[in-house]
């Protein structure tokens, strides 16, 4: 088939690298020159397992282009819209700019029998409103929408092996084509929910405020945890055989941050307080609220550890993006908590084996290392934020040579607390004694 990807950000390449891959024709659109040029010279503009090699195989096959010019999209019939909508400054609801500015440069391309294909994650009614502007405009095209769950760091494979497939439609015909495009993954059985445009742009906010309210659920267990001296490693663990909890996204720290979590969150709010319903979602104020604190835990640790004051001390902060294996860093934990200790006269050094680059030019103030070694090379104080492999693996023995105190706060909880106490070190997890 061939098919348009209109914004190439973390959501947009892939897929677009990815349908391609499944041997679709594909045009990747976006408004960024810089990332156009990138995509096309085959480098990925940003970091993602997995991603420079279908970006080459794809490329290499013919089946894969892009470009900034909307005129490119005239030979596809399926159009997928992946452009951001990021949370708006005073009022927390989600910028839909770029999702109007995108189908209103589309329009003028689109043929009869097109099919434009919401991807972006967007409060609900907005498919509905689009359907109408499309309707409107007398192209002759349709609307369906068909959220996307992928998380970064396993995106192309999620892209590839989606868990399950949601259609917002509102006629048979969009969803045909729809599994048209999915056949490979309808092929191995992918479950598929096909439903009205409100529910498929439901499901996507209510996933990520199901997930967002876990991990807060479980950061609160954290908080109880640190006044009894209870562990809620050891706690997560045990509800987690549980069945019905189950033991993924348990895992207290400092909590979750990035593109996605918090902005969904607050966009869900925000649309629920518009239509009346405010009080059905009040909860995750709390669950926003439980994680923001979760942060400022981290900074009054370090506070605790270096005895009542970080002014002057140097601090590492291991890791600047809000998971490993991304250079996210959107919202990211770590950064903040970075820049918090700064704040308060630290002498912080962030090290990442990814994101220092965009960290960079979020907080250009903060001090970078190429290295962990060169980040704990005379540190009063060691904060892991972002539980890269390189970090969880660090050698205990080995680190405490390097700093000027052996103190860690393990803020993902990832380390051997046992075997850092062995090294030396005093050690202090989230919510663990
Ligand atoms: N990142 C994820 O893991 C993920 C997963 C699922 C859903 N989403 C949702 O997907 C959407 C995109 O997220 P993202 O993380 O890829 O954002 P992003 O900021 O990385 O990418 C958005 C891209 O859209 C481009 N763009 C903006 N306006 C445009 C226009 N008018 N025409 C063409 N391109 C335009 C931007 O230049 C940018 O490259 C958001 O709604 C997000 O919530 C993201
Ligand atoms: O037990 C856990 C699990 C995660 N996190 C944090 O939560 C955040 C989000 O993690 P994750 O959900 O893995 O990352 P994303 O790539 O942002 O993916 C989420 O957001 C995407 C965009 O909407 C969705 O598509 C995905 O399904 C959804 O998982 C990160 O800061 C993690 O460190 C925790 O603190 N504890």
């Amino acid at each position: 088939m061939k098919l348009s990807v209109i914004g190439c950000g973390y959501l947009g390449a892939v897929h677009a690298s990815a349908m391609a891959e499944l041997g679709h024709e594909v045009v990747g659109i976006d408004v960024d020159q810089a990332k156009i040029e990138q995509l096309a010279a085959g480098r990925p503009p940003f970091f993602e397992p997995g991603l420079p090699e279908i970006l080459t195989s794809a490329g290499a096959s013919g089946r894969l282009r892009f470009s900034t010019d909307m005129a490119d999209v005239a030979e596809a019939t399926v159009h997928f819209v992946a452009v951001g909508t990021p949370q708006m400054r005073d009022s927390h609801a989600a910028d839909m700019r770029y999702v109007d500015a995108a189908i209103d440069a589309l329009i003028p391309f689109l043929k009869e029998g097109d099919l434009v294909v919401g991807k972006s994650t967007v409060p609900v009614g907005t498919a509905a409103r689009l359907a109408q502007k499309l309707a409107d405009s007398g192209s002759g095209a349709t609307l369906a929408w068909n959220p996307e769950f992928l998380r970064e760091g396993f995106a192309v494979k999620d892209t590839i092996e989606p868990d399950r497939l949601v259609y917002g439609v509102a006629d048979e015909r969009a969803a045909s084509i729809l599994d048209e495009v999915y056949a490979t993954a309808l092929g191995t059985g992918t479950p598929r929910i096909v439903t009205d445009y409100a529910t498929a742009e439901l499901v996507k906010v209510s996933a990520n405020a199901f997930l967002a309210t876990k991990i807060s659920f479980i950061n609160a267990m954290a908080e109880i945890a640190e006044v009894t001296g209870a562990d809620v490693s050891q706690l997560a663990d045990a509800i987690g055989h549980d069945a019905r909890i189950g033991r993924r996204f348990l895992n207290a720290g400092v909590g979750f941050g990035g593109g996605c979590l918090p902005k969904d969150i607050r966009a869900f709010t925000a649309r629920a307080e518009e239509l009346g319903r405010g009080e059905s979602v009040a909860f995750l104020k709390e669950v926003d609220a439980i994680n923001l604190r979760r942060r400022q835990r981290v900074v009054d640790l370090a506070v605790e550890a270096l005895g009542g004051s970080v002014y002057n001390k140097r601090i590492a902060v291991l890791g600047v993006t809000f998971k490993p294996d991304s250079d996210d860093v959107r919202d990211s934990p770590a950064l903040d908590v970075a820049v918090q200790l700064k704040g308060l006269g630290a002498r912080v050094v962030s090290t990442d084996p990814q994101g220092i680059e965009n960290a960079r030019i979020r907080h250009p103030q903060l001090d970078y290392a190429g290295t962990a070694d060169e980040a704990l090379a005379g540190a009063d104080l060691v904060v892991l934020a972002t539980e890269w492999k390189q970090f969880r693996e660090l050698d205990p023995v080995r680190s405490a040579t390097l700093v000027a105190g052996a103190s860690v706060i393990d803020g993902r909880n990832v380390l051997d607390a046992a075997a850092w106490r062995a090294a030396g070190w005093t050690y202090r997890g989230m919510g663990r004694p």
